[in-house]
């Protein structure tokens, strides 16, 4: 498998990282518009394979995107990031117009790729390049549930003080501060509900640590997050690599699951060869529903700011 990824900066770089330690890409093109910094990164993560035993091939390239011709897989995490104090929907201004340039450039060398769009703000971004693509809804793989799911897991493991790897759990719905939807009532240790070991409070705490999770990120580092998002990214390539049918909440353009039209927001897919293979429609507490459609109406606020991108 090809797999190109968009922005050799801190998401793009950890994200080939594990997609190469995880070793199951035969080559990753990072590309950045940076002059010689794809390749710098390229050499440097190159110089890492007989340590960390791969054989991955990764190479770098400065906004050639004919390098990146026969990709099966392309992630786009090229743009800004937030700073402390910022919400990711402030970044839309700079973003689209980017994400937009880079999506045309990677399908016009790539016609068959799976899109996963990573730059901010999210939900919308996947919205966009739908719209401006026309690419059909199983090729467009927004990413922020995998990564927020990890944090709730996180969240849950350090509160049940146990290791993550006892612990399941998801989060659907947008990827923002408010708008995520981390569904505790699901939640479980080792098949036993949550409930059976955290109180309400302590639950509570667990769910509005997970929706701020990326914010308390940005406030320690100044920056926003990388490790995480890049080994998310990572999982999910690697579901379409091995066609594994496993099941991450992803952005996907909706058409009537979860009661939603016309806008990509997170909800669990399986995942294969395809890209989205299957929306999996959940039963979800009339509660959970009603937050599902509160965060739906704030990503529509921030998709109407699209306007000018989409013409
Ligand atoms: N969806 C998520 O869960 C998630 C997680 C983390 C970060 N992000 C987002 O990912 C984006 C990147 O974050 P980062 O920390 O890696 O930022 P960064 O500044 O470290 O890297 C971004 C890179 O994009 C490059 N770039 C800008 N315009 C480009 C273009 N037209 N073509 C190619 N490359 C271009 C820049 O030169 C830079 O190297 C941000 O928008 C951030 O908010 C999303
Ligand atoms: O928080 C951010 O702005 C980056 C990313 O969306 C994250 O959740 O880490």
């Amino acid at each position: 498998m090809k797999v190109t990824v968009v922005g050799a900066g801190a998401v793009g770089a950890s994200c080939a990282e594990y997609i190469a330690i995880k070793n199951f890409a035969s080559e990753v093109v990072l590309v950045d518009i940076k002059e010689g910094f794809a390749e710098g990164k390229a050499m440097d993560l190159m110089q890492c394979a007989n340590l960390n035993g791969f054989d991955t091939k990764i190479v770098g390239s400065t906004n050639d995107y004919s390098k990146t011709a026969g990709s099966d897989v392309a992630v786009i995490t090229s743009g800004i990031p937030r700073k402390p104090g910022m919400t990711r929907e402030e970044l839309i201004g700079i973003n689209a117009g980017i994400v937009k340039e880079v999506a045309a450039n990677l399908i016009k060398h790539s016609p068959n790729v799976i899109l996963v769009v990573v730059s901010n703000p999210m939900d919308t971004m996947a919205y966009l390049t739908h719209k401006a693509t026309g690419l059909p809804k199983n090729r467009i793989i927004g990413m922020g549930g995998a990564l927020d799911s990890a944090r709730f897991k996180y969240r849950l493991s350090e509160a049940l003080g146990c290791p993550a790897s006892d612990v399941d759990g998801m989060v659907i719905a947008a990827h923002s501060d408010t708008g995520m939807v981390p569904l505790i009532s699901k939640a479980t240790r080792n098949g036993m509900p949550v409930s059976n070991f955290l109180t309400e409070e302590r639950m509570q705490k667990v769910v509005e640590d997970t929706k701020v999770g990326g914010a308390t990120l940005t406030g320690l580092l100044g920056t926003s997050a990388w490790y995480a998002p890049g080994a998310a990214v990572s999982e999910i390539v690697r579901a379409i690599a091995q066609d594994s049918k496993k099941m991450i909440p992803c952005s996907v353009m909706l058409e009537g699951e979860y009661g939603q039209n016309d806008i990509c927001l997170g909800v669990p897919c399986i995942l294969g060869k395809n890209g989205i293979e299957e929306i999996v429609s959940i039963e979800l507490s009339d509660a959970e529903k009603a937050n599902i459609e509160e965060s739906a109406k704030a990503v529509r606020n921030v998709n109407a700011l699209l306007a000018d991108a989409i013409a």
